[in-house]
């Protein structure tokens, strides 16, 4: 039986991938084999030592300590692209957000008190406060053009906008899906120099951490509009509130609220709902679920942010799963002490991802407690389990 712990709530269409004859799934349970996290904050949490994998049910894994998972040999799984029609909906809700004044103008109207007709008097009277502008024709700057960015970009374009892109390290599947027209940016100041809106879809990291700050908001143009629906911390709010108050900006759109933007005129914060709508939560818990499944049962790797990709098919007889360093001599030491155990060995694969290699070896009999205390004691292998019979 393997015991699965959610840390919040994962979507039943994800849990039904854990069929309830093999996987215990509780948000509190002892000894839990993996763990299964949207955005709660893992790093002061004790994440005890029969984790073997945590799968985050969304894109950005920065609330997961990943580089200490690493060294324990734990996995960390993610959904990429997953949510990230979720999220484009909701950049472009911003963006009409901000160029049409709606959350002011909701706000002005349900302000309004007096019978029909007075209400209609301040109408007339009150909306040339709200004017807005439209998007055709106006460029709008995508910083980080993965799964959310490319989608964001494509959506602009066929609005009408003019797109420019930013992203020194696309991939070749994401430059493909980006519509030809979508112009390249030499770097992010020759992209705010030249954005009327610039919205941002880069993981949080040091790289990243107030990419925007008080310097390079001077190279947006007068009255450009900022979106900020990746992360808290990607944008320097104080800067970006500095730059509202002084006129220079004209509105700022985030999903991150706190005390500093929550009651500004010119800033509309939304409660983290990026990805909260039916379809990204089933998606992002299924597909998390079936690659947390497909580890503990089988070893075999598919979108983990620390661990290399990996797949040999897998008969259910007997298989070591281990992760080790990156160096040399590990699969020799390995296979030295499967021989001397007597075992054969039948198949084995072996990858790697910078620092950390997963080796998957089908051998011709169940390997022992003391040949896997053995393996488990050779220096730089970070974990060792027994699958099937
Ligand atoms: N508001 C919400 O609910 C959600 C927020 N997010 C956030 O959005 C982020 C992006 O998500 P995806 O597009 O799915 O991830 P992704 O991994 O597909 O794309 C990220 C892109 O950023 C690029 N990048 C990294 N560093 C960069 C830099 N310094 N300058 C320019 N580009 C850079 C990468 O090359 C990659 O193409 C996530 O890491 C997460 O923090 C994601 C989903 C929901
Ligand atoms: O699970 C959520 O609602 C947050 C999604 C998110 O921020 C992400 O996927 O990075």
């Amino acid at each position: 039986m393997f015991k699965i712990q959610t840390l919040n709530n994962i979507s039943v269409a994800g849990l039904e991938r854990l069929p309830r004859d093999r996987y215990e799934v509780a948000s509190e349970i002892a000894n839990p084999d993996a763990i299964l996290v949207r955005s709660a904050k893992m790093h002061e949490l004790p994440i005890a030592p029969s984790v073997k994998a945590i799968g985050r049910a969304g894109a950005g894994t920065n609330n997961v300590p990943v580089a200490a998972m690493t060294g324990r040999g734990v996995a960390v799984f993610n959904a990429p692209g997953a949510n990230a029609n979720a999220v484009k909906e909701l950049v472009i809700a911003g963006m009409l957000i901000a160029a049409r004044n709606i959350a002011q103008a909701w706000q002005f109207s349900r302000s309004l008190t007096g019978d029909d007709a007075a209400i209609s008097q301040a109408v007339e009277s009150g909306k040339k406060q709200f004017g807005g502008f439209e998007l055709p024709g106006r460029t709008l700057g995508v910083i980080g053009l993965g799964a959310i960015g490319v989608k964001v970009a494509n959506a602009a374009r066929a609005l009408g906008m003019k797109v420019i892109g930013y992203d020194p390290t696309i991939t070749v599947r994401r430059a493909w899906q980006l519509e030809s027209d979508v112009q390249a940016a030499l770097s992010i100041d020759d992209l705010l120099a030249r954005s009327d809106f610039v919205t941002f879809h880069v993981p949080l990291t040091d790289a990243t951490r107030h990419m925007i700050n008080a310097e390079r908001i001077q190279t947006l143009p007068k009255n450009a509009v900022l979106l900020n629906f990746s992360r808290e911390g990607i944008l320097d709010d104080a800067a970006v509130v500095a730059a509202l108050d002084q006129g220079h900006l004209y509105a700022y759109c985030c999903d991150f609220p706190s005390n500093l933007l929550k009651d500004h005129p010119r800033v509309v914060t939304l409660p983290h709902l990026g990805a909260s709508t039916r379809e990204a939560e089933d998606n992002c818990a299924i597909m998390v679920a079936d690659q947390i499944r497909e580890y503990l049962e089988s070893g075999n790797v598919t979108n983990a942010v620390n661990f290399p990709e990996i797949c040999l098919p897998f008969n259910g007889d007997h298989r070591l799963a281990i992760v080790n360093s990156n160096v040399p001599n590990m699969v020799g030491q390995i296979s030295t002490d499967l021989a001397a155990a007597g075992l054969n060995i039948i198949d084995m694969l072996n990858r790697s991802r910078g620092d950390v290699a997963v080796t998957l070896i089908d051998v011709d009999q169940r390997c022992s407690d003391e040949t896997l205390a053995r393996l488990q004691g050779i220096s730089g292998v970070l974990s060792v389990r027994r699958l099937g019979g």
